[in-house]
């Protein structure tokens, strides 16, 4: 048990699924998982544990942004022993080729700055995906016949952005979407010997201001648990 994970050590798996959304933690273990308990409701932050296909999972909320990530993953890798953590979030595209719901596969996090940005200081370090569950991610879309691009994506520090200047620059650079988590999440997976991958699915357009409904985000994106599983597992 720790300050925001009421759950004994026991009740959380190896390979965690991390969205931003505490409800989406519920719906894709009440979609996607047998029998899953919740084993965390401290303020709300929702998590959730069972079986896929014969292996633990569980599944629990980051919250929005890379400070609250780093809350929960710092304290599901070094109190409960997590190994492989998977971001299955949302994000917004910034290439005219990327469509609504189509999944993006998070090979680097640029950023501005990151809660880690003190420890690296003068340090740019670059913040990668695992690459076994990265191309275990590309196969498993590949099977799915899920409409995915690989690449780099963007892990900002606000929502409500007042930099086009800086988009403009990312666009131009081939950044596929932007987010707000993997970076650190990749961060915290180098320092402690985890692995670490974004499966995100794009819920709304830079580039011509499409958005899904939150309905949408919260409980429909499918494709990018079943990502995320196969890749742990596979
Ligand atoms: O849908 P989630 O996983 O929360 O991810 C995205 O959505 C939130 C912003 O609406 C941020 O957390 C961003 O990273
Ligand atoms: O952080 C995010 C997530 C979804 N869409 C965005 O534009 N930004």
């Amino acid at each position: 048990m720790t300050i925001h994970i009421g759950a004994a050590r026991e009740d959380i798996a190896e390979t965690v699924l991390m969205p931003g959304d505490p409800l989406r933690a519920e719906w894709a273990a009440e979609t996607f998982l047998s029998d899953p308990v919740c084993v965390n409701r401290v303020r709300g932050m929702l998590g959730f544990t069972g079986t896929w296909n014969g292996h633990r999972v569980t599944i629990h909320g980051s919250g929005m942004g890379m400070p609250s990530l780093s809350i929960y993953a710092n304290e599901l890798i070094r109190d409960f022993g997590a190994k492989t953590l998977i971001r299955i979030g949302s994000c917004g595209a910034m290439q005219e080729d990327i469509a609504l719901r189509d999944v993006i596969l998070a090979m680097t996090a640029s950023s501005l700055s990151t809660p880690s940005s003190g420890i690296f200081r003068e340090l740019n370090f670059a913040p990668p995906a695992d690459f076994g569950l990265l191309r275990a991610a590309v196969d498993a879309a590949e099977r799915r016949g899920a409409r995915h691009h690989v690449g780099g994506i963007y892990s900002a520090d606000v929502f409500y952005d007042e930099r086009p200047d800086l988009n403009e620059i990312m666009v131009r650079h081939g950044i596929l979407g932007v987010e707000m988590e993997a970076a650190e999440l990749y961060n915290l997976a180098a320092r402690h010997g985890a692995r670490a991958l974004a499966v995100l699915t794009v819920s709304d357009h830079l580039l011509n201001e499409q958005a899904l409904p939150s309905e949408d985000r919260q409980s429909s994106f499918g494709d990018m648990v079943e990502i995320a599983l196969e890749a742990a597992f596979a």
